[in-house]
C-alpha cells in the first residue's frame, strides 16, 4: 500500500518533518520524494531565497545568501516560514528543508509551532561524511547553476553547518525527536530508510 494512502486510512495527525543535514546530503532530493510519497508540502528554503533572488530587481540582498556561505537573517527566515505555512497546502503535512538552521530559528519555530497547536512529528538528520559531500556538491555544481558550489563556498558552508547548525541537533536531541540516517548510501536505500522512518512516528 503507497504510504500516503496508509496515512489516510490510518487517520494519523499530519506528517511534519524536519530534515537537518549539511549541503549535498541530500535534503532536496529525498525531500522532494518524500513530499510526493507522502503527499505533503516540501518547503525548501534555500528554494525560496532563490527564488527571491529571481525576481527581485535589487537582487544584492538575496545574492549574498544564495551565492555564498552567509546565512541570511533569522528573522527574515521565520517570517518566510510562517507565511508559506500558513497556506491551505500545508494543512496536510510539511517537511522543512534547510530550516531551522540555528538554535535561534529552532526556538522561534517551536513558538509558532506552539501557537498553532502543531509539533514536529520527527527530525531526521542526514549524516554524511565531509569528503563525499565535497565529492558531491563539485559533481552538482556542473549540473545545476549553484554559484554557492565552488570548493571555496563549499569548505565554509560546510564549517557554517558545524558551528551554526549543528547546536540544533542537540536541541533536538535533547527531545528524543532525532533518528539518524546514513546519506552516504545510494538514493533509493536512504529513501526507503527514511520512509520506515517516517512510518513509524
Ligand atoms: N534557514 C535558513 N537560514 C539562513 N539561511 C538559509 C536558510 N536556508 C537557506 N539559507 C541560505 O541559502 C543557501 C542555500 O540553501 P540550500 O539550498 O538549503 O543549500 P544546501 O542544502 O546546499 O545547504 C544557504 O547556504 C544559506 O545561505
Amino acid at each position: 500500500m503507497p504510504a500516503a494512502a496508509f496515512l489516510r486510512l490510518s487517520s494519523v495527525k499530519p506528517v511534519r518533518i524536519v530534515f537537518v543535514g549539511p549541503p549535498g546530503s541530500g535534503k532536496g532530493t529525498q525531500g522532494a520524494r518524500v513530499a510526493s510519497e507522502f503527499r505533503i508540502s516540501h518547503l525548501s528554503t534555500g528554494e525560496m531565497l532563490r527564488q527571491l533572488r529571481d525576481q527581485s530587481d535589487d537582487d544584492c540582498k538575496f545574492s549574498s545568501y544564495t551565492e555564498g556561505s552567509i546565512l541570511a537573517p533569522d528573522d527574515l527566515m521565520i517570517e518566510l516560514v510562517a507565511e508559506r505555512l500558513s497556506l491551505p497546502d500545508c494543512q496536510a503535512g510539511w517537511l522543512m528543508d534547510g530550516f531551522p538552521r540555528t538554535l535561534s530559528q529552532a526556538q522561534a519555530f517551536d513558538g509558532y509551532l506552539n501557537h498553532h497547536g502543531d509539533q514536529i512529528t520527527r527530525v531526521i538528520e542526514l549524516v554524511a561524511d565531509a569528503d563525499g559531500i565535497v565529492k558531491r556538491l563539485i559533481e552538482r555544481a556542473k549540473s545545476e547553476n549553484r554559484p554557492d558550489d565552488t570548493p571555496k563556498n563549499i569548505v565554509e558552508r560546510l564549517k557554517v553547518y558545524r558551528v551554526r547548525t549543528k547546536p540544533v541537533l542537540s536541541y533536538y536531541r535533547d527531545r528524543d525527536l532525532v533518528t539518524q540516517i546514513d546519506a552516504m548510501q545510494d538514493i533509493d536505500s536512504v529513501f526507503a530508510d527514511i520512509k520506515k522512518c517516517i512510518a513509524r512516528s
